[in-house]
């Protein structure tokens, strides 16, 4: 009981302050404790729907900001959006030729939940893997990547794929995320190229 009071504090917080959802607490915590948005970044967002991490990304750069989901994400002053999959080659082309190579890629997306743990967490990392390919075809060389994960039988699969092409790369359970769950993030800097 006392997590879903907590729960829904957090809700209404996000709500009065204004956030499309409490996802906007995880990158300000994110950012908060490894500065990974620098103010003058481009920023690709992946998997950005509703919009509460593209309302806080707005606050943290003055440079151009992509959204791109497969739903469609209501207009935010200063923001471009894509109505797209991430894995399709077409929406890769489309955002490059928007932006450019970029400094920063974040990735909050997750597959519909099927209630099977291993199929959907196996589903998740498939979705992480070609996240990891999007932002490696249009990161700078010494560009940022964070990415939401889950624990499980793949996880550390993916992590080695992106040690692989990051200098310095964490993970990070935020305190926004709920008790329980086997989310995390990881926090890659500095792109090798
Ligand atoms: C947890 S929500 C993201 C919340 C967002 N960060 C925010 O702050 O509002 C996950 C999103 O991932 C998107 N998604 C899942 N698979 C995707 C794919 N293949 N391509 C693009 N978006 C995808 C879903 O449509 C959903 O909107």
């Amino acid at each position: 009981m006392g997590s879903q009071w907590s729960r829904d504090k957090v809700y209404l917080r996000a709500k009065h302050e204004g956030f499309r959802s409490r996802a906007s607490y995880k990158l300000i915590e994110i950012q908060e404790k490894f500065a990974v948005i620098r103010r003058d970044d481009n920023i690709i967002d992946l998997g950005a729907a509703p919009g509460s991490w593209l309302q806080v990304l707005r606050t943290l750069t003055d440079g151009r900001v992509l959204g791109i989901d497969l739903n469609p994400i209501a207009d935010i002053e200063g923001i471009e959006t894509l109505e797209g999959d991430l894995t399709d080659p077409v929406v890769q082309k489309q955002a490059k030729e928007m932006l450019g190579t970029v400094c920063i890629v974040v990735c909050d997306a997750a597959p519909k939940l099927s209630g099977h743990k291993s199929y959907d967490q196996a589903r998740a990392i498939a979705l992480g893997e070609e996240a990891l390919l999007f932002a490696c075809n249009v990161l700078k060389p010494g560009g940022n990547f964070v990415i939401k994960s889950f624990q499980g039988a793949d996880f550390p699969e993916l992590l080695a794929a992106i040690q692989g092409q990051f200098y310095a790369v964490k993970t990070y359970s935020t305190k926004a995320t709920r008790k329980g769950s086997t989310e995390i993030y990881i926090i890659a800097k500095n792109f090798k190229g």
